[in-house]
């Protein structure tokens, strides 16, 4: 028998290739003897443990034999061609690094000397190297010193590692980092050879030498990998400090031990690179997957940076620590709950799952259909008593439950039908049923006179004792609409099933939840948090919740404290981004620049800090003079793709209203070419065509922006009649649910108009 630890691969294997290395290995497996396998020392190695196998005619496998508890154990480092294969063996090294004890293959090195110097006092360095200028707002107008470094120098690249804080020989003492690489990232003079040197290193030296590029302190840097220096011990053999290191979390950025294991050794080979999130955690990922908290915990950060990805796997962890317990994964729709469900049944399909809510197992459920199961399961006689409590009013039973549009009408009927004397700014649904969701629903309002005194914390218009009771009276007759169609709205029922919860508790009745997960959580109603809070008892592990306030496009912010639930100390932020290319990050990052973005604990979000390990081409923007040329232009740019061999499937073209979408496929139709909806079945060959809105939480290899010209974006019926502070948060969301879309591409992103462009692309133009 032979054990087998897998290193991530850097060159993508294909079909065929993946086929016989699982065969190599599964023999290998059994017997590492076995004469076809042809395992083999090298003559004259950097590293005596290096042996290769034979894969096939042409390839062969390299490998480290090294011998724990005499069971003979393979880390498998790649496969190439022969003679390639031969190179790479004698010149590469598996070693425990000496001054962080991280576990890492390096090739043969160069001498200290080769080192740069540098001189002590360097620029600072960009986040993101091309990001572009800021719109002219008030904050962009006092320049940081990441913006004086670049216009100081335009057009010419610094090298970001230059403003680190250490000069490159500190980095290679105090860090670790490889001498070579170092000297030649610090020698590199542009973004893109920057990454190509990066993309050859450890996993763990590249990423630390990404995010001193970002920004990122060194401090802050070993934290974020547990750098902290490493106790050698002279005891130990080597078999027994690499033994020890695998443990070490930065090295499972790149080792897993997969043993004798041919279940788990097809996964890896299978889900190949795409897939390697199941295994290859970044350290801060794997933290977040895997500590305990002692209450509740908000994990933020930007579009692709793996937030759905670590719940993934704490959802996993808390099942497999705790087989009994109940728990529920959540996020914003049933469409994106749906793609959890696959994530989930990817990372491991045996976990215990739970049919209903509050079953031992992990349920997956989209926020407003668990509220929908919670309030239904409820008895008749609970269920009256919410709707007494949350109204003041008797209703026999709900009926049909209203979406956003369908409350926006009885708002509009309601308007219509009472003499109110608001004016305009007022007398509209969205100022409204903002009104009615973030103060009169949450603050359990259901009379008149408790109105007229709730504090209206957070809301940006004020409102005296007479519009006070104008605003009443038309919320009186909204509910006494809703009333007699026995209809409640989706938000209405979230507080409902609260109520619900709130009755058991005081009853002294157990929660029905032990662990509660949520995913976008940045779009969740006040609502929604008071479902969530009365779900689970308050204690350790009770609410995880990953959220990335600029990707907020729906509702109002509500800070958590509101609803009992603190996170105070207990909220972190991601920075990588595993998505998408540098390029479309940037710009994608550009959108937001300025924008007033406050985190659920009513702070300022920084868009900064966020960056990619990928390079890509720039993002690309048609301007054209007419639909029918737009339409002519998008034709062209996916047969253009096409040629260059991209599965035209795997295309996104988003749009911002629905009514945009049939326009676009019959569009592409009479030019020949086939699209489909996000719902429809997949059609090799047919791009997906979909609203921004719901490409959220979706990536695509190419992503098309259509129609963001100034009649569509922001959307008009979104902002108009609205009073400054209410129209300035709906500009907001608009701007990013362009952020949002910009950041669904894994590699090229093109956004295109007609006529004039929307205003909300700002100085991210580039034609
Ligand atoms: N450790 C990892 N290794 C490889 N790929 C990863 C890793 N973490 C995340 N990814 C990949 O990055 C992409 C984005 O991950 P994920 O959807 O979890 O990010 P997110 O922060 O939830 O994004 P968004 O907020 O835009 O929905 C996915 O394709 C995911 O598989």
């Amino acid at each position: 028998m032979a054990l087998v630890t897998w290193i991530k691969q850097k060159d993508k294997i294909d079909g065929t290739m993946k086929n016989k290395v699982y065969s190599f290995f599964e023999k290998l497996q059994k017997d590492d003897t076995a004469p076809g396998l042809h395992i083999e020392p090298m003559h004259a190695p950097a590293d005596p443990r290096v042996r290769t196998g034979r894969i096939d005619l042409n390839y062969r496998a390299v490998l480290f034999k090294v011998a724990f508890d005499t069971v003979p154990h393979y880390f498998y480092y790649g496969a190439w061609p022969h003679d390639e294969a031969i190179d790479i063996a004698r010149s590469s090294v598996l070693q425990v690094n000496s001054i962080n004890g991280v576990l890492e293959v390096i090739r043969a090195s160069a001498p200290d000397s080769d080192l740069p110097s540098v001189p002590p006092a360097t620029p600072a360095a960009p986040e993101i190297s091309d990001a572009p200028t800021p719109e002219p707002d008030v904050e962009a107008q006092v320049p940081d010193e990441e913006h004086a470094s670049r216009q100081e120098t335009p057009g010419t690249w610094i090298n970001p590692l230059l403003g680190c804080g250490m000069d490159p020989a500190e980095l290679v003492s105090e860090l670790g980092l490889a001498a070579d690489l170092v000297g030649r990232t610090f020698a590199s003079s542009s973004d893109e050879e920057l990454l190509d040197v990066l993309d050859a290193a450890p996993e763990w030296q590249a990423t630390a030498l990404l995010e001193l590029a970002a920004g990122t302190s060194v401090q802050e840097v070993q934290d974020k990998l547990a750098l902290s220096r490493y106790e050698d011990d002279p005891q130990a053999t080597e078999e027994e400090k690499i033994r020890k290191s695998l443990e070490h979390p930065a090295t499972k950025m790149q080792f897993t031990f997969v043993g004798d294991n041919s279940e788990e050794l097809k996964k890896v080979i299978e889900g190949g690179d795409f897939d390697s999130w199941r295994t290859f955690l970044h350290p801060e990922q794997r933290v977040y997957s895997e500590r305990r908290y002692n209450g509740s915990f908000r994990l933020s950060g930007g579009a692709g940076t793996g937030k759905t990805v670590v719940l993934l796997h704490r959802a996993r962890m808390l099942a497999t620590a705790e087989p009994a317990s109940r728990i529920i994964l959540t996020t914003y729709t049933t469409t994106l709950a749906d793609s959890l469900e696959n994530g989930l049944s990817k990372l491991d399909a045996d976990l215990p799952r739970a049919a209903k809510p509050g079953a031992p197992g992990i349920h997956i459920s989209g926020v407003d259909s668990l509220v929908n199961k919670v309030f239904r399961s409820a008895k008749e006689i609970e269920q009256r008593r919410a709707m007494k409590d949350l109204f003041g009013l008797e209703v026999s039973a709900l009926g049909k439950i209203l979406d956003t549009d369908g409350a926006r009408q009885q708002w509009e009927s309601a308007l219509a039908d009472v003499d109110h004397q608001l004016e305009l700014e007022l007398a509209n649904p969205t100022f409204l049923q903002q009104e009615y969701e973030t103060v009169i629903l949450p603050n359990i309002i259901s009379g008149k006179d408790e109105y007229l005194k709730v504090p209206r914390a957070g809301r940006g218009t004020a409102l005296n004792r007479a519009k006070r009771l104008a605003v009443w009276k038309v919320v009186e007759a909204y509910r006494y609409y809703n009333r007699i169609e026995m209809h409640a709205s989706f938000v209405e029922l979230a507080h409902l099933a609260a109520l619900v919860l709130r009755q058991g508790a005081s009853a002294s009745e157990a929660r029905l939840l032990d662990h509660v997960l949520i995913d976008e959580a940045q779009d969740l109603h006040a609502g929604h948090w008071l479902f969530l809070r009365e779900l689970v008892q308050r204690g350790p592990d009770d609410l995880f919740i990953a959220e990335d306030s600029h990707q907020r496009i729906y509702g109002q912010k509500v800070p958590l404290s509101r609803f009992g639930i603190g996170i105070v100390g207990r909220s972190r932020r991601l920075t990588l981004n595993y998505r998408t290319t540098r390029q479309n990050l940037a710009y994608a990052v550009g959108l937001l620049r300025g924008a007033p973005v406050t985190d659920m604990e009513g702070e300022h979000e920084s868009i900064n800090g966020y960056t990619s390990s990928r390079v890509g081409p720039r993002p690309e923007q048609i301007a054209s003079a007419s639909i029918a040329e737009e339409l002519d232009n998008l034709a062209d740019c996916l047969r253009k793709w096409k040629d260059e061999g991209v599965l035209l499937e795997t295309v996104g073209i988003l749009v911002r209203s629905n009514f945009q979408i049939g326009k676009v496929i019959n569009g592409l139709n009479e030019r020949h070419l086939e699209a489909r909806t996000a719902s429809a079945a997949t059609v090799p060959g047919a791009p997906s065509v979909l609203t921004m809105h719901r490409s959220k939480g979706m990536e695509f290899t190419r992503v098309v922006l259509f129609g963001v010209s100034d009649q569509t974006l922001p959307a008009s019926y979104q902002v108009k009649d609205l009073a400054p502070a209410e129209q300035a948060d709906a500009i907001l969301r608009e701007r990013s649910l362009l952020y949002v879309a910009a950041t669904r591409a894994r590699d090229g992103l093109v956004v295109s108009w007609s006529g004039r462009p929307s205003e909300l692309l700002g100085a991210t133009r580039v034609v």
